[in-house]
């Protein structure tokens, strides 16, 4: 059983509509979830403009499952199966057409809870993965330069497709399926700042984040500074973006006097 398929296809074939013309028009589409079944949506919408979209999926969970490997029925565990054109046809058409994401042109970072049919899916289609741990163990830094190699040697474009939860969670509580042990959230600014300054980015989303499981909002601020980073915002010593803290720091410096 699928949950809510009908108005996430209407969803997504609106949000595929609106981030193709956005392309076209040569613009940078910026998307924000809103949970991750979005991602059929702006990957239909982006990928007709490329021969070869990259896509960057930085998230705690695989969400390449189908009807058949789904332990819960949300389409939110599904949109990267979906984008391969695996899973319900009603997902996997949204767009007009089958099959926005090439295997091998797809780099996972952050995974830590991979369901059986997933693990599966990975191993037979060679997908390439970083898990949370895998970060740790060779650095952010280096995890994002052999990313950006790999894609920018087969790919004439690039989404990274962002999702809080691949945060730690108790950094970034405002998430509907946290998982523990996630990247810190000073490496995922500096993977943000490291992805603006490699230029491969052609268009982005976040998603997932929840206002309403949210604490003194520090998932909407993270969100936010993860976006200013990406666009070249500058960042600070203490790993802070300026436009989320502008706020902050005043009324710190004002609570202060
Ligand atoms: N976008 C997400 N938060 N996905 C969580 C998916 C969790 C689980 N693997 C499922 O398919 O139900």
């Amino acid at each position: 059983m699928l949950k809510n398929l009908q108005p996430i296809v209407a969803a997504s074939e609106k949000v595929a509509a609106k981030v193709s013309r956005t392309v076209a028009a040569g613009r940078f589409p910026l998307i924000l979830g809103g949970d991750h079944s979005i991602a059929i949506g702006t990957l239909a919408g982006i990928s007709r403009h490329y021969a070869n979209l990259g896509v960057i999926w930085y998230d705690a969970h695989g969400d390449l499952n189908t009807p058949e490997t789904t332990p819960s029925g949300n389409i939110h565990g599904m949109p990267l199966a979906a984008s391969m054109g695996l899973g319900h046809p009603a997902l996997t058409g949204i767009g007009g057409y089958v099959g926005k994401v090439k295997a091998e042109n797809i780099v996972m970072i952050g995974i830590r809870d991979l369901d059986p049919g997933e693990r599966l899916l990975i191993a037979e289609r060679k997908i390439r993965v970083y898990t949370a741990d895998d970060v740790s163990r060779l650095g952010i830094a280096r995890v994002i330069a052999e990313t950006v190699d790999y894609l920018s040697a087969r790919c004439d474009g690039v989404h990274l497709s962002f999702d809080l939860d691949g945060i730690d969670p108790l950094e970034v509580p405002g998430v509907g399926t946290p998982v523990a042990g996630g990247i810190s959230y000073s490496d995922s600014l500096a993977a943000l700042v490291l992805l603006h300054q490699s230029g491969i980015i052609t268009s982005a989303e976040f998603v997932e984040v929840n206002p309403l499981l949210d604490r003194d909002d520090r998932t909407v601020s993270a969100a936010l500074a993860l976006a200013g980073a990406l666009f070249g915002e500058e960042v600070d010593s203490e790993g802070t973006c300026w436009p989320a803290v502008a706020t902050s720091s005043v009324t710190a410096s004002a609570a202060k006097r």
